[in-house]
C-alpha cells in the first residue's frame, strides 16, 4: 500500500506547487494520488488550446493553454516555447510557490527493490531541506542522511553545508538518453535502483533532466528558463540541458548546492528515436562548444541575485556562442525576456502566500 501523504502530514503543502507539461490527458495522476493529491498543480497545456484536457477528479488544479500564455504574458510570450515540453517554465513562472516539482505525464510510481512506492515528491523534499555539500566529496554520499554522516577527514568547517537549489531525480525503465544512444539501444532499460543522492562538486556540470525535478524556486528559480525549443526553433530536447548549465554555473557562484539521485520515477515510454535525432542533432555538435563555453563562465562578484547573474550569463551568450550560430543570440535575447516577464510576475518582495489562481 502507497504511504500517503494525507493534507496533515503533507510536507510544504502549501509551499511547493506540481508543475506538469502535457499533451495528453492526465490519467497517470491516478497512480500519483496518494502524493500529489493534497497539492496544488499547475498544468501546462502544450499544443492545440482548443483540446480539453481531462484531470481527474478530486485535484487542486490551474491550466494554462497557449491562448493563456499569450494572454498573460502578451509579446514577452515568445520566450516561451510551443510543441516541446520545455512550455513547462511557464508554470515555474506563474507559481506563487517557495518550491516546485516538475513531472512528466509519462512518469509513473516506481517501486524500490523492497516492492514500496516510492514517494518522489517526499524524497525531493527530503533533498530540498537538507544541505548541499559541493566544496568537498563525502566519500559516504548524504551525510545527512539517517545512518550516514561526513567520513574522517572531512573538513569540519564545510560541515554545515550549503542550501539546497536543485534536487535532480532519477528513472527506471526508459532511461533519458540521446536519440543515438536509443538508436544502438532500443531495448536497453533501466533496472538498477542505486539509493544514493550525491551533491554535485563545484566548478561540475551535468545533464539535468526535467522529467522528475524539483527546485527551490526562490533561491534558483529566475535561472530555470528552459529556453527556445520546438516549433519554429532549430532544436528540441535541450531545454532542460540548458537550464541544467545555466543553473548549475549560478548555483556555483552563489554557493548553492545541485543535488542528484534519488527520488526514482518508472519512466514508461520511450519517445521516438528518429523524431528525437531530429530535434537533438544540432545540439549534439553544438554541446562541443557550448560546454566550453559554460566551463569558462565567471561572474562578477557584484552578481549577487540569480537576475543579475542571469542576463549576465544572456550578454555571455551573446558575445561568445552566437558565432556558433545565430540560434544564440535569439536565445541570448530570450534568457532577458524571459527575466523581464519573470521579474513583472514576481514583483520583488510579492507575498509567497498569496492564493493559488491563474495569473
Ligand atoms: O510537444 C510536446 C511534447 C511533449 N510534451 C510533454 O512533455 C513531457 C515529455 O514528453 P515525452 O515523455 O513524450 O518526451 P520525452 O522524450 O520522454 O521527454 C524527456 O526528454 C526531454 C525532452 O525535452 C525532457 O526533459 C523529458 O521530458 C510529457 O509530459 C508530454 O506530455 C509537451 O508538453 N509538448
Ligand atoms: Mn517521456
Amino acid at each position: 500500500m502507497a504511504e500517503s501523504a494525507s493534507s496533515a502530514t503533507a510536507l510544504l503543502k502549501d509551499e511547493l506547487d506540481i508543475v506538469i507539461p502535457t499533451i495528453r490527458n492526465l490519467d497517470f495522476l491516478e497512480m500519483w494520488r496518494p502524493f500529489f493529491q493534497p497539492y496544488h498543480l499547475i498544468i501546462v497545456q502544450d499544443g492545440d488550446p482548443s483540446k480539453t484536457i481531462k484531470v481527474p477528479e478530486g485535484f487542486d488544479y490551474e491550466l494554462y493553454n497557449r491562448n493563456d500564455i499569450n494572454r498573460i504574458l502578451g509579446p514577452r510570450a515568445n520566450c516561451i516555447s510551443f510543441k516541446d515540453s520545455a512550455c513547462r517554465c511557464f508554470g515555474y513562472m506563474v507559481s506563487k510557490k517557495k518550491y516546485i516539482f516538475t513531472i512528466d505525464d509519462d512518469c509513473f510510481v516506481a517501486s524500490d527493490p523492497s516492492g514500496k512506492p516510492i514517494n518522489a515528491l517526499g524524497q525531493h523534499i527530503k533533498n530540498l531541506l537538507c544541505p548541499s555539500t559541493p566544496f568537498f566529496f563525502n566519500t559516504l554520499y548524504d551525510p545527512y542522511r539517517d545512518g550516514a554522516d561526513f567520513v574522517r577527514g572531512y573538513p569540519f568547517s564545510l560541515r554545515e553545508g550549503v542550501p539546497t537549489a536543485v534536487s535532480h531525480g532519477l528513472w527506471l525503465n526508459i532511461p533519458d538518453y540521446d536519440a543515438p544512444t536509443q538508436l544502438v539501444k532500443p531495448l536497453e532499460r533501466n533496472t538498477r535502483f542505486v539509493d544514493a543522492v550525491l551533491t554535485i562538486p563545484k566548478g561540475t556540470l551535468f545533464p539535468m533532466c526535467g522529467m522528475n525535478l524539483a527546485f527551490d524556486r526562490d533561491l534558483i528559480g529566475p535561472a530555470m528558463y528552459f529556453g527556445l525549443m520546438g516549433d519554429g526553433q532549430p532544436i528540441g530536447r535541450y531545454d532542460d540541458m540548458w537550464a541544467g548549465w545555466c543553473i548549475k554555473v549560478i548555483c556555483d557562484h552563489l554557493g548553492l548546492g545541485v543535488k542528484t539521485g534519488l527520488p526514482y520515477i518508472y519512466h514508461s515510454k520511450a519517445s521516438n528515436p528518429f523524431v528525437n535525432l531530429r530535434k537533438e542533432y544540432k545540439g549534439i555538435f553544438w554541446q562541443e562548444d557550448i560546454i566550453p563555453f559554460f566551463q569558462q563562465v565567471v561572474l562578477p562578484k557584484d552578481c549577487t541575485t540569480v537576475q543579475k547573474c542571469y542576463i549576465e550569463l544572456a550578454k555571455q551568450v551573446k558575445d561568445k556562442l552566437s558565432k556558433v550560430d545565430p540560434y544564440f543570440d535569439k536565445l541570448a535575447d530570450a534568457m532577458v525576456t524571459w527575466i523581464e516577464a519573470w521579474d513583472d510576475l514576481n514583483p520583488a518582495g510579492a507575498s509567497a502566500k498569496l492564493p493559488n489562481g491563474k495569473a
